[in-house]
Protein backbone atom coordinates (compact mmCIF):
# COMPACT_ATOMS: atom_id res chain seq x y z
CA UNK A 1 0.00 0.00 0.00
CA UNK A 2 1.13 3.70 -0.83
CA UNK A 3 1.02 6.22 1.25
CA UNK A 4 2.30 9.12 -0.49
CA UNK A 5 2.98 9.02 -3.90
CA UNK A 6 3.92 12.13 -6.62
CA UNK A 7 3.92 12.63 -10.39
CA UNK A 8 6.29 14.90 -12.25
CA UNK A 9 6.70 17.03 -9.06
CA UNK A 10 8.50 20.44 -9.74
CA UNK A 11 8.80 23.56 -7.50
CA UNK A 12 11.28 26.87 -7.88
CA UNK A 13 11.39 29.15 -5.37
CA UNK A 14 10.38 33.07 -6.03
CA UNK A 15 14.58 33.38 -7.01
CA UNK A 16 14.19 30.72 -9.88
CA UNK A 17 16.17 28.15 -8.04
CA UNK A 18 14.95 24.94 -9.43
CA UNK A 19 14.62 22.74 -6.23
CA UNK A 20 12.70 19.89 -7.41
CA UNK A 21 12.84 18.67 -11.25
CA UNK A 22 10.44 16.51 -12.17
CA UNK A 23 10.05 13.23 -9.10
CA UNK A 24 7.91 10.06 -9.34
CA UNK A 25 7.69 8.45 -6.16
CA UNK A 26 6.27 6.19 -4.46
CA UNK A 27 6.21 5.91 -0.83
CA UNK A 28 5.14 2.59 1.13
CA UNK A 29 2.71 2.64 4.15
CA UNK A 30 4.65 1.60 7.47
CA UNK A 31 7.59 1.83 6.34
CA UNK A 32 11.14 3.41 7.37
CA UNK A 33 12.50 5.83 4.26
CA UNK A 34 15.29 7.74 3.83
CA UNK A 35 16.20 10.19 1.72
CA UNK A 36 20.12 10.58 1.15
CA UNK A 37 21.73 13.58 -0.79
CA UNK A 38 24.21 16.20 -0.35
CA UNK A 39 23.51 19.88 1.01
CA UNK A 40 20.98 21.35 -1.33
CA UNK A 41 19.89 18.43 -3.37
CA UNK A 42 16.09 19.54 -2.73
CA UNK A 43 15.37 17.20 0.03
CA UNK A 44 13.72 19.87 2.11
CA UNK A 45 12.12 21.15 -0.73
CA UNK A 46 10.56 17.75 -1.47
CA UNK A 47 9.35 17.17 2.41
CA UNK A 48 7.66 20.67 2.38
CA UNK A 49 5.91 19.84 -1.05
CA UNK A 50 5.00 16.48 0.56
CA UNK A 51 2.26 17.72 3.39
CA UNK A 52 1.42 20.91 1.42
CA UNK A 53 3.30 23.40 2.97
CA UNK A 54 4.96 24.09 -0.16
CA UNK A 55 2.18 24.19 -3.68
CA UNK A 56 3.64 22.37 -6.76
CA UNK A 57 4.54 24.41 -10.00
CA UNK A 58 3.83 21.52 -11.62
CA UNK A 59 2.73 17.43 -10.64
CA UNK A 60 0.55 16.05 -8.40
CA UNK A 61 0.82 14.34 -5.03
CA UNK A 62 -1.69 11.54 -3.72
CA UNK A 63 -2.32 10.51 0.12
CA UNK A 64 -3.31 7.34 0.24
CA UNK A 65 -4.93 7.54 -3.22
CA UNK A 66 -6.35 11.08 -3.06
CA UNK A 67 -4.82 13.97 -4.97
CA UNK A 68 -3.88 16.98 -2.83
CA UNK A 69 -6.07 19.64 -4.60
CA UNK A 70 -4.67 22.36 -2.08
CA UNK A 71 -8.37 23.37 -0.84
CA UNK A 72 -8.81 23.77 2.97
CA UNK A 73 -10.22 20.25 4.00
CA UNK A 74 -7.65 18.21 1.61
CA UNK A 75 -4.89 20.20 3.35
CA UNK A 76 -6.09 19.83 6.58
CA UNK A 77 -6.32 16.09 5.80
CA UNK A 78 -2.93 15.83 4.93
CA UNK A 79 -1.51 17.98 7.19
CA UNK A 80 -3.10 15.63 10.03
CA UNK A 81 -1.61 12.98 8.76
CA UNK A 82 1.33 13.57 7.43
CA UNK A 83 3.30 15.63 9.84
CA UNK A 84 6.53 17.40 9.40
CA UNK A 85 9.50 17.85 11.83
CA UNK A 86 11.68 20.79 10.06
CA UNK A 87 15.38 20.36 10.34
CA UNK A 88 15.43 23.71 11.80
CA UNK A 89 13.34 23.61 15.46
CA UNK A 90 13.12 27.44 15.48
CA UNK A 91 10.66 26.88 13.05
CA UNK A 92 8.45 24.67 14.41
CA UNK A 93 8.67 25.53 17.81
CA UNK A 94 7.35 28.59 19.06
CA UNK A 95 4.41 28.68 21.77
CA UNK A 96 4.80 30.29 25.03
CA UNK A 97 5.61 26.99 26.88
CA UNK A 98 6.45 23.39 26.16
CA UNK A 99 3.19 22.28 27.13
CA UNK A 100 1.60 25.11 25.10
CA UNK A 101 3.58 23.79 21.98
CA UNK A 102 2.84 20.42 22.23
CA UNK A 103 -1.35 21.09 22.79
CA UNK A 104 -1.06 23.26 19.86
CA UNK A 105 -1.95 19.95 17.06
CA UNK A 106 -4.24 18.18 19.38
CA UNK A 107 -6.32 22.05 19.85
CA UNK A 108 -6.24 22.38 16.29
CA UNK A 109 -7.77 19.46 15.57
CA UNK A 110 -10.59 19.79 17.94
CA UNK A 111 -9.66 17.17 20.59
CA UNK A 112 -11.85 17.99 23.98
CA UNK A 113 -10.14 19.22 27.13
CA UNK A 114 -9.67 16.55 28.91
CA UNK A 115 -8.31 14.38 25.82
CA UNK A 116 -5.73 17.19 25.31
CA UNK A 117 -4.52 16.75 28.64
CA UNK A 118 -4.27 13.68 28.47
CA UNK A 119 -2.61 13.21 25.24
CA UNK A 120 -0.22 16.24 25.42
CA UNK A 121 0.96 14.65 29.25
CA UNK A 122 1.24 11.32 27.54
CA UNK A 123 3.25 12.85 25.09
CA UNK A 124 5.82 14.81 27.30
CA UNK A 125 5.87 12.02 29.59
CA UNK A 126 7.52 9.47 26.72
CA UNK A 127 9.54 12.02 25.61
CA UNK A 128 11.24 12.68 28.80
CA UNK A 129 9.73 16.16 29.00
CA UNK A 130 7.40 16.57 31.43
CA UNK A 131 10.10 18.60 33.89
CA UNK A 132 9.95 21.14 30.97
CA UNK A 133 7.11 21.43 30.64
CA UNK A 134 6.47 25.12 32.03
CA UNK A 135 9.64 26.19 29.93
CA UNK A 136 9.74 28.71 27.42
CA UNK A 137 10.73 26.51 24.49
CA UNK A 138 13.51 29.25 23.54
CA UNK A 139 15.86 28.23 26.70
CA UNK A 140 15.60 25.00 25.76
CA UNK A 141 19.05 23.26 24.08
CA UNK A 142 18.95 22.46 20.70
CA UNK A 143 18.33 18.57 21.27
CA UNK A 144 15.24 19.42 23.81
CA UNK A 145 13.61 21.49 21.21
CA UNK A 146 14.14 18.78 18.84
CA UNK A 147 12.61 16.75 20.85
CA UNK A 148 9.57 19.46 21.85
CA UNK A 149 8.83 19.45 17.74
CA UNK A 150 8.95 15.94 17.35
CA UNK A 151 6.44 15.42 20.29
CA UNK A 152 4.38 18.01 19.16
CA UNK A 153 4.04 15.89 15.72
CA UNK A 154 3.22 12.78 17.59
CA UNK A 155 0.41 14.43 19.51
CA UNK A 156 -1.20 14.52 16.88
CA UNK A 157 -0.84 10.50 15.93
CA UNK A 158 -0.24 11.39 12.41
CA UNK A 159 -0.21 8.32 9.43
CA UNK A 160 3.71 9.46 8.48
CA UNK A 161 5.87 11.66 9.81
CA UNK A 162 8.52 13.20 7.83
CA UNK A 163 11.74 14.23 9.60
CA UNK A 164 13.97 16.75 8.09
CA UNK A 165 17.27 15.77 9.27
CA UNK A 166 16.23 14.61 12.72
CA UNK A 167 19.52 13.68 14.52
CA UNK A 168 21.18 17.13 13.07
CA UNK A 169 21.60 18.74 16.25
CA UNK A 170 21.48 15.92 18.64
CA UNK A 171 23.76 14.44 20.72
CA UNK A 172 24.86 10.93 20.48
CA UNK A 173 22.82 9.46 23.25
CA UNK A 174 20.09 12.23 22.43
CA UNK A 175 20.14 10.63 18.99
CA UNK A 176 20.32 7.09 19.91
CA UNK A 177 16.90 7.92 22.06
CA UNK A 178 15.40 9.04 19.03
CA UNK A 179 16.18 6.22 16.86
CA UNK A 180 14.62 3.74 19.71
CA UNK A 181 11.20 6.49 19.24
CA UNK A 182 11.40 6.40 15.99
CA UNK A 183 11.68 2.60 15.97
CA UNK A 184 8.69 2.42 18.17
CA UNK A 185 6.47 4.86 16.36
CA UNK A 186 7.29 2.76 13.18
CA UNK A 187 6.71 -0.47 15.22
CA UNK A 188 3.39 0.78 15.94
CA UNK A 189 2.74 1.32 12.04
CA UNK A 190 3.56 4.94 11.61
CA UNK A 191 5.01 5.94 8.38
CA UNK A 192 8.48 7.53 9.07
CA UNK A 193 10.42 9.59 5.89
CA UNK A 194 13.69 11.39 6.65
CA UNK A 195 16.73 12.98 5.23
CA UNK A 196 19.71 12.62 6.19
CA UNK A 197 23.71 13.10 4.69
CA UNK A 198 24.61 10.20 7.17
CA UNK A 199 24.94 6.64 4.90
CA UNK A 200 25.53 4.69 7.77
CA UNK A 201 22.10 5.51 9.72
CA UNK A 202 20.53 5.59 6.22
CA UNK A 203 21.58 2.02 5.72
CA UNK A 204 20.84 0.57 9.35
CA UNK A 205 17.96 2.38 9.60
CA UNK A 206 15.90 2.30 6.50
CA UNK A 207 13.82 0.26 4.47
CA UNK A 208 13.55 1.69 1.34
CA UNK A 209 16.44 4.65 0.29
CA UNK A 210 16.52 7.54 -2.25
CA UNK A 211 19.35 9.11 -3.48
CA UNK A 212 18.80 12.52 -4.40
CA UNK A 213 20.51 14.99 -6.41
CA UNK A 214 20.05 18.46 -8.05
CA UNK A 215 16.33 18.50 -7.42
CA UNK A 216 16.15 15.03 -8.84
CA UNK A 217 15.44 11.16 -7.30
CA UNK A 218 18.27 9.50 -9.04
CA UNK A 219 18.18 6.04 -7.87
CA UNK A 220 16.17 3.75 -5.16
CA UNK A 221 16.21 0.63 -3.58
CA UNK A 222 16.70 -1.51 -0.50
CA UNK A 223 19.72 -0.36 1.42
CA UNK A 224 21.52 -3.10 0.18
CA UNK A 225 20.47 -2.55 -3.15
CA UNK A 226 21.79 1.08 -3.34
CA UNK A 227 24.50 1.26 -1.43
CA UNK A 228 26.19 -1.53 -3.53
CA UNK A 229 26.04 0.26 -6.54
CA UNK A 230 29.13 1.91 -6.74
CA UNK A 231 27.91 4.06 -9.90
CA UNK A 232 25.24 5.37 -8.26
CA UNK A 233 27.07 6.18 -4.82
CA UNK A 234 29.41 8.02 -7.01
CA UNK A 235 26.75 10.23 -9.05
CA UNK A 236 25.30 11.07 -5.44
CA UNK A 237 28.44 12.14 -4.35
CA UNK A 238 28.42 9.47 -1.33
CA UNK A 239 30.46 6.99 0.41
CA UNK A 240 29.67 3.47 1.29
CA UNK A 241 28.75 3.40 4.69
CA UNK A 242 31.16 1.52 7.16
CA UNK A 243 29.60 -1.99 8.13
CA UNK A 244 28.88 -2.53 4.54
CA UNK A 245 32.97 -1.69 4.02
CA UNK A 246 33.48 -3.59 6.76
CA UNK A 247 31.82 -6.60 5.88
CA UNK A 248 32.97 -6.35 2.14
CA UNK A 249 36.42 -6.71 3.92
CA UNK A 250 35.57 -9.99 5.76
CA UNK A 251 33.98 -11.50 2.64
CA UNK A 252 37.20 -10.76 0.86
CA UNK A 253 39.49 -12.75 3.45
CA UNK A 254 37.20 -15.56 3.51
CA UNK A 255 36.11 -15.21 6.82
CA UNK A 256 32.38 -14.28 6.16
CA UNK A 257 29.63 -17.08 6.07
CA UNK A 258 25.80 -16.63 5.47
CA UNK A 259 24.94 -14.73 2.43
CA UNK A 260 23.20 -11.87 3.85
CA UNK A 261 24.74 -8.78 3.76
CA UNK A 262 24.74 -7.57 7.69
CA UNK A 263 23.88 -3.87 8.36
CA UNK A 264 24.44 -3.62 12.19
CA UNK A 265 27.28 -4.90 14.99
CA UNK A 266 25.43 -8.32 15.93
CA UNK A 267 24.99 -9.06 12.45
CA UNK A 268 28.31 -8.82 11.41
CA UNK A 269 29.35 -10.67 14.05
CA UNK A 270 27.00 -13.30 13.49
CA UNK A 271 28.34 -13.64 9.46
CA UNK A 272 32.05 -13.98 11.28
CA UNK A 273 33.71 -17.86 10.55
CA UNK A 274 35.75 -18.95 13.40
CA UNK A 275 38.92 -20.05 12.61
CA UNK A 276 39.20 -23.38 12.20
CA UNK A 277 42.80 -24.71 13.18
CA UNK A 278 44.08 -23.68 16.48
CA UNK A 279 47.68 -23.91 18.18
CA UNK A 280 47.25 -24.74 21.63
CA UNK A 281 49.21 -26.46 24.69
CA UNK A 282 48.23 -29.58 25.77
CA UNK A 283 49.13 -32.08 27.78
CA UNK A 284 52.29 -34.59 27.99
CA UNK A 285 50.03 -37.25 27.48
CA UNK A 286 47.85 -36.25 24.42
CA UNK A 287 47.86 -38.10 21.31
CA UNK A 288 47.41 -37.14 17.59
CA UNK A 289 43.49 -38.12 17.12
CA UNK A 290 42.10 -37.24 20.64
CA UNK A 291 39.44 -34.96 21.11
CA UNK A 292 40.08 -32.36 23.70
CA UNK A 293 37.25 -30.22 25.24
CA UNK A 294 38.84 -26.41 25.30
CA UNK A 295 35.83 -25.65 27.35
CA UNK A 296 34.37 -21.89 27.29
CA UNK A 297 36.35 -19.21 25.40
CA UNK A 298 37.28 -16.79 27.17
CA UNK A 299 38.89 -13.26 26.31
CA UNK A 300 37.89 -10.91 23.16
CA UNK A 301 37.51 -13.87 21.05
CA UNK A 302 34.79 -15.07 23.57
CA UNK A 303 32.95 -11.70 23.61
CA UNK A 304 32.49 -11.94 19.81
CA UNK A 305 31.79 -15.78 19.95
CA UNK A 306 28.41 -17.62 20.31
CA UNK A 307 29.38 -20.85 21.01
CA UNK A 308 29.70 -22.37 24.63
CA UNK A 309 31.89 -25.28 24.59
CA UNK A 310 34.71 -25.71 21.68
CA UNK A 311 36.12 -29.69 21.50
CA UNK A 312 38.99 -30.27 19.01
CA UNK A 313 40.57 -32.89 17.44
CA UNK A 314 44.71 -33.31 18.03
CA UNK A 315 46.23 -33.09 14.55
CA UNK A 316 49.57 -32.97 15.12
CA UNK A 317 51.40 -32.69 18.22
CA UNK A 318 54.67 -30.39 18.21
CA UNK A 319 57.25 -30.35 20.33
CA UNK A 320 56.73 -28.64 24.49
CA UNK A 321 53.19 -30.12 23.94
CA UNK A 322 51.80 -27.99 21.09
CA UNK A 323 49.46 -29.20 18.70
CA UNK A 324 47.39 -28.00 16.13
CA UNK A 325 43.89 -29.13 16.76
CA UNK A 326 40.52 -28.82 14.27
CA UNK A 327 38.25 -26.72 16.38
CA UNK A 328 34.46 -28.49 16.55
CA UNK A 329 31.99 -26.52 18.52
CA UNK A 330 29.03 -28.07 20.64
CA UNK A 331 25.84 -26.43 21.85
CA UNK A 332 25.60 -22.55 22.03
CA UNK A 333 25.91 -20.65 24.97
CA UNK A 334 23.48 -17.88 24.48
CA UNK A 335 22.54 -16.10 27.90
CA UNK A 336 19.25 -14.78 28.01
CA UNK A 337 17.40 -11.34 27.79
CA UNK A 338 14.37 -10.28 30.22
CA UNK A 339 12.61 -7.55 29.48
CA UNK A 340 10.91 -5.68 32.50
CA UNK A 341 7.98 -3.47 32.08
CA UNK A 342 8.41 0.01 33.71
CA UNK A 343 4.71 1.01 34.02
CA UNK A 344 4.50 -1.32 35.89
CA UNK A 345 7.90 -0.75 38.36
CA UNK A 346 7.93 -1.95 41.91
CA UNK A 347 11.21 -1.05 43.96
CA UNK A 348 10.42 -3.64 46.10
CA UNK A 349 10.87 -6.19 43.84
CA UNK A 350 13.12 -5.18 41.06
CA UNK A 351 16.16 -5.81 43.34
CA UNK A 352 14.60 -9.51 43.91
CA UNK A 353 14.17 -9.94 39.99
CA UNK A 354 18.18 -9.31 39.58
CA UNK A 355 19.29 -11.46 42.21
CA UNK A 356 16.60 -14.30 41.45
CA UNK A 357 17.04 -14.03 37.66
CA UNK A 358 20.85 -13.77 37.62
CA UNK A 359 20.91 -10.80 36.09
CA UNK A 360 24.58 -9.80 34.95
CA UNK A 361 23.80 -6.57 32.68
CA UNK A 362 20.89 -3.65 33.11
CA UNK A 363 20.01 -1.79 29.48
CA UNK A 364 17.56 1.30 29.81
CA UNK A 365 15.93 1.97 27.10
CA UNK A 366 13.57 4.99 26.71
CA UNK A 367 13.90 8.22 27.72
CA UNK A 368 10.72 7.48 30.87
CA UNK A 369 12.52 4.09 31.79
CA UNK A 370 15.78 5.79 31.89
CA UNK A 371 14.45 8.69 34.38
CA UNK A 372 12.69 6.32 36.27
CA UNK A 373 15.93 4.53 36.91
CA UNK A 374 18.02 7.43 37.42
CA UNK A 375 15.10 8.68 40.12
CA UNK A 376 15.29 4.85 42.05
CA UNK A 377 19.26 4.75 41.66
CA UNK A 378 19.04 1.89 39.77
CA UNK A 379 22.23 0.21 38.28
CA UNK A 380 22.31 0.87 34.49
CA UNK A 381 25.17 -0.62 32.15
CA UNK A 382 23.69 0.34 28.98
CA UNK A 383 21.55 3.21 28.26
CA UNK A 384 22.98 3.62 24.21
CA UNK A 385 22.16 0.83 20.84
CA UNK A 386 20.55 -1.13 23.87
CA UNK A 387 18.90 -4.15 21.96
CA UNK A 388 22.83 -4.47 20.10
CA UNK A 389 24.50 -4.42 22.59
CA UNK A 390 22.01 -7.09 24.59
CA UNK A 391 21.87 -9.72 22.26
CA UNK A 392 25.78 -9.39 21.83
CA UNK A 393 26.38 -9.52 25.93
CA UNK A 394 23.84 -12.65 25.59
CA UNK A 395 25.15 -14.16 22.83
CA UNK A 396 28.60 -14.46 25.17
CA UNK A 397 26.34 -16.31 28.04
CA UNK A 398 25.31 -12.84 29.95
CA UNK A 399 21.82 -12.88 31.37
CA UNK A 400 20.43 -9.33 30.28
CA UNK A 401 17.60 -6.90 31.23
CA UNK A 402 15.65 -4.16 29.85
CA UNK A 403 14.34 -2.06 31.26
CA UNK A 404 11.33 -0.39 29.07
CA UNK A 405 8.01 0.86 28.66
CA UNK A 406 4.70 0.86 26.62
CA UNK A 407 4.99 0.35 23.31
CA UNK A 408 8.99 -0.65 23.65
CA UNK A 409 8.46 -3.66 24.92
CA UNK A 410 6.70 -5.44 22.03
CA UNK A 411 9.42 -3.40 19.74
CA UNK A 412 12.36 -4.97 21.62
CA UNK A 413 10.88 -8.36 21.58
CA UNK A 414 10.42 -8.08 17.71
CA UNK A 415 13.93 -6.86 17.28
CA UNK A 416 15.42 -9.58 19.39
CA UNK A 417 12.95 -12.52 17.80
CA UNK A 418 14.24 -10.91 14.32
CA UNK A 419 17.72 -11.80 15.62
CA UNK A 420 16.98 -15.16 16.70
CA UNK A 421 14.94 -16.26 13.36
CA UNK A 422 17.95 -15.06 11.45
CA UNK A 423 20.88 -16.85 13.34
CA UNK A 424 19.10 -19.43 14.74
CA UNK A 425 20.53 -18.88 18.11
CA UNK A 426 18.43 -20.10 20.80
CA UNK A 427 18.59 -16.64 23.10
CA UNK A 428 15.91 -16.65 25.56
CA UNK A 429 13.72 -14.02 25.60
CA UNK A 430 10.58 -13.00 27.94
CA UNK A 431 8.91 -10.40 30.06
CA UNK A 432 9.23 -10.75 33.69
CA UNK A 433 6.55 -8.45 34.57
CA UNK A 434 4.14 -8.47 31.90
CA UNK A 435 0.92 -10.13 30.95
N1 LIG B 1 13.74 29.86 0.42
C1 LIG B 1 14.53 29.58 -0.61
N2 LIG B 1 14.69 30.48 -1.60
C2 LIG B 1 15.47 30.22 -2.65
N3 LIG B 1 16.17 29.08 -2.81
C3 LIG B 1 16.04 28.14 -1.85
C4 LIG B 1 15.23 28.35 -0.70
N4 LIG B 1 15.32 27.26 0.08
C5 LIG B 1 16.15 26.40 -0.56
N5 LIG B 1 16.58 26.92 -1.71
C6 LIG B 1 17.47 26.29 -2.71
O1 LIG B 1 16.82 25.12 -3.20
C7 LIG B 1 17.77 24.08 -3.41
C8 LIG B 1 17.35 22.86 -2.61
O2 LIG B 1 17.44 23.16 -1.24
P1 LIG B 1 16.93 22.19 -0.10
O3 LIG B 1 16.98 22.94 1.20
O4 LIG B 1 15.63 21.62 -0.50
O5 LIG B 1 18.04 21.04 -0.15
P2 LIG B 1 18.42 19.93 0.93
O6 LIG B 1 18.77 18.72 0.17
O7 LIG B 1 17.37 19.83 1.95
O8 LIG B 1 19.73 20.57 1.56
P3 LIG B 1 20.34 20.32 3.05
O9 LIG B 1 20.83 18.92 3.09
O10 LIG B 1 21.47 21.32 3.10
O11 LIG B 1 19.26 20.62 4.03
C9 LIG B 1 19.11 24.65 -3.01
O12 LIG B 1 19.76 25.08 -4.18
C10 LIG B 1 18.76 25.83 -2.12
O13 LIG B 1 19.75 26.83 -2.21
Amino acid sequence: MVILETRGLKYSYPDGTAAVKGVDIKLKKGKRIAFVGKNGSGKSTLFLLLNGTLKPAEGKIFYDGRELVYNQASLREIRKNVGIVFQNSDDQVFAPTVYQDVAFGPVNLGYSKAEIEKKVNGTLEYFGLSGLKDKPPHHLSGGQKKRVAIAGIVAMDPQAIILDEPLASLDPVGADELLDVLHELNHMGTSLIISTHDVDLAYSWADYVFFMVDGEVIGEGTPDEVFQDDELLRQANLKRPVTFDIYKEIERRGLAHGNRQPRTVPEIVETLKPPELMWVEVPPETREGDILNLGVLHGEYALHCPYEAVNARVLHIHEGNWAIVELTRHGIKAGGILIYDMDRFDPADFDDFLEKENIDIVGAMGKKSKLMAEKNSLCVDISTGVIDRTILMALCGKRCMIITSGGMIPHSMKRINEYIDRSGIALNVTVLNGN
